[in-house]
């Protein structure tokens, strides 16, 4: 039998007024994978995001995270998430370390110290964990909100553009730390990204939304195969411009 599914979204639809942002979206993500959800400007990506945290609730449907209903019991398992959004900003007075001590202690982490320690001797943080937040560099920002991801050695990680303003060296680096960290600890983590690069080599599996549905699922060799392209951005053209009818399953 299959393990259970570390985050599933159930028919998930969200409206806002006249907008359908999320609609019949559904599925199931396997323990220990990482799969990206694509969809251009719009399409549905960070809305999913927040059904999957709890932070918004679903008009119709469901969102489970380690088997808990996000919208009903999210406190059985927020300890064992976390996430990372460059929208989301941190109090900018506070250093990095001061930052990452109060979510520590949020998450009730054991060895703050040395958990701080750690995350910025892996994500290069050592150069300004003791400047106020508000004073980083936009790439500084991102590395710093990754610090904060993974300040609970979360089982399920939800990464909104996680090398958003990255030079394409910072983001390699970020990528390979990502990695490591779903082998090491084995994560399951569900990213939005704009970067096909980025998506082709982390991803065992993409699910591409348009206009708030799911309009392809696979893993990306799948998807290059079946739209005979050879890489995921000419992909994702076929599927903004509605040009991939015919390669769906
Ligand atoms: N709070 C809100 N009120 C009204 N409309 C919203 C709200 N949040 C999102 N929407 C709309 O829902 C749709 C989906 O938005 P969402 O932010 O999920 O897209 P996205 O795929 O993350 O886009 P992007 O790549 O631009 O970040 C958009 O039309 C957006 O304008």
């Amino acid at each position: 039998m299959p393990a259970p599914a570390a985050i599933a979204g159930e028919a998930l639809r969200k409206v806002y007024g006249a907008t359908v942002a999320v609609d019949a979206v559904s599925f199931a993500i396997a323990p220990g994978s990482i799969t990206a959800l694509l969809g251009g400007n719009g399409a549905g990506k960070s809305t999913t995001i927040g059904m999957l945290m709890g932070l918004i609730t679903p008009t119709a449907g469901r969102a489970h995270v380690l088997g808990a209903d996000m919208a009903r019991e999210r406190y059985r398992v927020l300890h064992r998430m976390n996430f990372e959004s460059p929208y989301v900003d941190m109090p900018h007075r506070l250093t990095v370390r001061q930052n990452l001590k109060v979510f520590g202690m949020l998450y009730g982490v054991g060895d703050i110290a040395g958990r701080i320690a750690a995350l910025a001797e892996g994500l290069a943080l050592g150069e300004f964990l003791d400047r106020p937040a508000g004073k980083l560099s936009a790439g500084q920002k991102t590395r710093v909100a990754l610090a904060k991801a993974l300040i609970n050695e979360p089982d399920v990680l939800l990464l909104d553009e996680p090398t958003a303003s990255l030079d394409p060296d910072t983001a390699d680096w970020v990528r390979s730390h990502i990695e490591r960290y779903r082998d090491r600890r084995a994560a399951t983590i569900l990213l939005a990204s704009h970067n096909m690069g980025e998506v082709e080599r982390l991803c065992d599996r993409v699910i591409m939304l348009k206009a708030g549905r799911i309009v392809d699922d696979d893993t990306p060799a799948g998807l290059l195969r079946r739209y005979g392209r050879d890489d995921l951005e000419e992909v994702f053209l076929d599927v903004a411009r509605g040009h991939g009818e015919r390669a769906r399953p």
